[in-house]
């Protein structure tokens, strides 16, 4: 989210304008603005005396001749009034009352809003009575009522129509800030001892501002075509003095034989409108980082991957009686980021055969979970996959339509994910939750699929399951909520699991039971798992295969008992001396010096190169390949060989 304490900072609004430059769409609304600004404050000064020159004696004069001028290019009123010079000089008066009745009502209704909103009770529900109360009039008949009473003058109206339009922005502001109110970075703010109008400042503005502009956009239509009626009743700008709105309302009356009194003004309330608005949607989409990407990948939705696949030589090999149930060969996946696309699996390969278990294993932010969504076909649209293959039983999944691939892969290819509670849907019972695979994909009734959540329940050990059928996600425990995806993941006998750090959250005795419980159904089931983790004891309790990630692609492969053994790498070998043990009682634990690099900077020829006591000058310029070490073993460093013959 934007943060408002940097907006001004000039490189932020360097950045601002850069993107800015990147959608045509924005750019032009913004170009049109700024001159219909710049009307605004030379129109008055330039052609305020034309405005107001009457010329009876030629009157409704057609638009686009030039033979009187630039101000009749756009013809004449009845008056004989030139239509253009009218135009020009109107847009300062409207912009006038406009500009200020939204910003005044924008300014008084968000901080209103966010600050009844953020502390609820009391002080909520009499601003939202406040609100009810305005709102329970008409804003025009509001306004018609107070400017009869008051001489009616621009800064009557701007007051009227500001105090009309505040509850909209109070009642929009609120509602996200109360929102807000309950999650949990509001209360670490809390502890923190942030007061309130700083939390305010800092939590709720950002993400409720954005909301509201598109609002305030939408609301300068509101405004001006309010500000038109009044005119036109007579309550809103008085003559001399003109407006866009009152331009309309007189030229309505000659709609049929002089067409272009009205239509001229009327356009330019539609072009400036939409302008703010397709402004105040860019403003809005580039404030949310989450939201601008999402919008631009929305086009390359369905695209197919774009590099050709080369193949790779990790995983543990498909020669053998078992075939690999899950091959993944070279997978490329791009996030996009305002700087441009950012590869965050470089060719990543491996295989899993049925009823084997193999860990994906590496720091945090290697791409673990990424290769897993990719996998899955669950990738946020922020990310691509960019390259390779997915073959789920010998058919390639990045291959076939979205269609295709959910029908295929749904029941055979399962996923746990790390957050169970968010995995979980909080408004269904989990016994209907449950149940649903089996009236999707087995088409059984209603009974019949409840009573197959039951068993399932059973299966993965919740007690008394048929009464608990019928309690909601947050009524279970952690551990209790983890078997139940675990449940609701192998309900379809699925031939793949991809469990992401299934026990991250769990305490080390439910962390056992739930790796048990996988490591049972796998075996029953003859399920392929794939393991994420940068746990290295649960990969080297529970996995017979092991695939080091680093950096976005694997750089170690082969049987775990042999990697951990006996390392071909010196990031496996790193990674394993800094895990406390009992031979290294007493003695300090060694860490890798440094951090994985960032996505956007991984360091040329080897990624791990300015992090490893091996490198030479070799590792700066070539970057090593994942090679055979030895049997079914596979290394990616330029002295693989000698780690491994060492
Ligand atoms: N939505 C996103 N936008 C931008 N970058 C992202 C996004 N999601 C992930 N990344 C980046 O992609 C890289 C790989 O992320 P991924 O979640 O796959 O890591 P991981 O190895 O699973 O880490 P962890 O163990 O912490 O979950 C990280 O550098 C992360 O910053």
């Amino acid at each position: 989210m934007l943060d408002t304490s940097e907006a001004g900072h000039p490189a932020v609004r360097r950045r601002w304008f850069a993107l800015l430059l990147r959608d045509r769409f924005a750019c032009a609304a913004a170009l049109v603005l700024v001159l219909v600004a710049l009307c605004a404050v030379l129109g008055p000064l330039l052609a305020a005396d034309l405005a107001t020159r009457q010329n009876l004696r030629d009157p409704d004069r057609p638009p686009f001749r030039l033979d009187h001028g630039w101000a009749f290019v756009l013809g004449s009123d009845s008056l004989g009034r030139p239509v253009a010079a009218r135009l020009l000089t109107a847009a300062g008066t409207t912009l006038a009352v406009a500009v200020p009745a939204v910003l005044c009502s924008l300014a008084v209704g968000s901080v209103w809003g966010m600050w009844a909103g953020y502390h609820g009770g009391r002080r909520e529900s009499v601003s939202l009575r406040v609100a009810d109360v305005i709102l329970s009039f008409p804003s025009l008949l509001l306004a018609v009522v107070v400017l009869y009473v008051f001489s009616p003058s621009a800064a009557s109206l701007v007051l009227v129509l500001a105090v009309a339009r505040i509850p909209v922005y109070l009642r929009t502001a609120r509602a996200e800030a109360a929102e807000l109110r309950g999650r949990l970075f509001m209360d670490a703010a809390r502890t923190f001892g942030t007061g309130s109008w700083a939390a305010v400042r800092r939590h709720v503005a950002p993400s409720v501002l954005p909301t509201l502009l598109t609002v305030a956009a939408l609301d300068f239509c509101f405004v001006m075509l309010a500000e038109s009626s009044l005119s036109f009743l007579g309550i809103g700008i008085q003559p001399p003095d003109v407006s866009w709105g009152l331009m309309v309302a007189q030229g309505r009356q000659e709609l049929q034989s002089a067409w272009w009194i009205a239509f001229f003004p009327g356009l330019a309330i539609v072009v400036t409108t939409v302008s703010a608005t397709v402004l105040a949607s860019w403003a809005r989409l580039t404030a949310d980082p989450g939201q601008r990407w999402r919008e631009a990948l929305g086009r390359n939705a369905g695209r197919r991957p774009r590099r050709e696949p080369a193949r790779s030589a990790a995983g543990g090999g498909t020669g053998s009686s078992n075939p690999a149930v899950l091959a993944v060969e070279d997978l490329s996946v791009d996030v996009h980021t305002p700087a441009g696309p950012v590869p965050v699996v470089r060719g990543v390969g491996f295989t899993v055969r049925s009823g084997e278990t193999l860990a994906l294993l590496g720091e945090s932010g290697c791409g673990k979970s990424m290769t897993a969504h990719a996998v899955a076909g669950l990738l946020d649209p922020v990310a691509e996959v960019t390259g390779g293959r997915v073959r789920l039983d010998g058919v390639d999944l990045l291959g076939l339509d979205p269609r295709a691939r959910r029908r295929l892969a749904g029941p055979q290819l399962a996923l746990v994910f790390q957050d169970a509670l968010s995995a979980l849907n909080p408004v269904l019972t989990v016994g209907t939750q449950l149940a649903e695979p089996f009236r999707i994909h087995e088409g059984m009734s209603r009974r019949a699929a409840r009573d197959r959540a039951v068993e399932l329940m059973e299966r993965v050990g919740i007690p008394e399951a048929r009464s608990r059928a019928d309690a909601y996600p947050h009524q279970f425990s952690g551990g209790m909520r983890q078997r139940l995806l675990i449940a609701t993941a192998v309900a379809l006998r699925p031939k793949v699991l991809i469990a992401d750090e299934p026990t991250t959250a769990l305490d080390v005795t439910v962390q056992a039971q739930i790796m048990d419980l996988l490591a049972e159904l796998r075996g029953e089931q003859r399920t392929a798992l794939v393991l994420i983790t940068h746990d290295l004891g649960l990969a080297a309790e529970h996995a017979d295969r092991v695939a080091v990630m680093y950096a976005g692609a694997v750089v170690e492969t082969g049987p775990v008992a042999e990697v951990f053994a006996r390392p071909h790498h010196p990031y496996t070998r790193g990674l394993l001396e800094s895990v406390p043990a009992e031979q290294h009682r007493g003695a300090r634990l060694r860490s890798i010096p440094g951090g994985p690099p960032d996505p956007g900077a991984v360091p040329a020829g080897c990624a791990f190169r300015t992090r490893c006591p091996l490198a030479r000058e070799r590792c700066a310029t070539h970057r090593p390949a994942l090679t055979g070490t030895g049997a079914g073993r596979a290394a990616a460093c330029h002295f693989g060989k000698e780690l491994a013959d060492a």
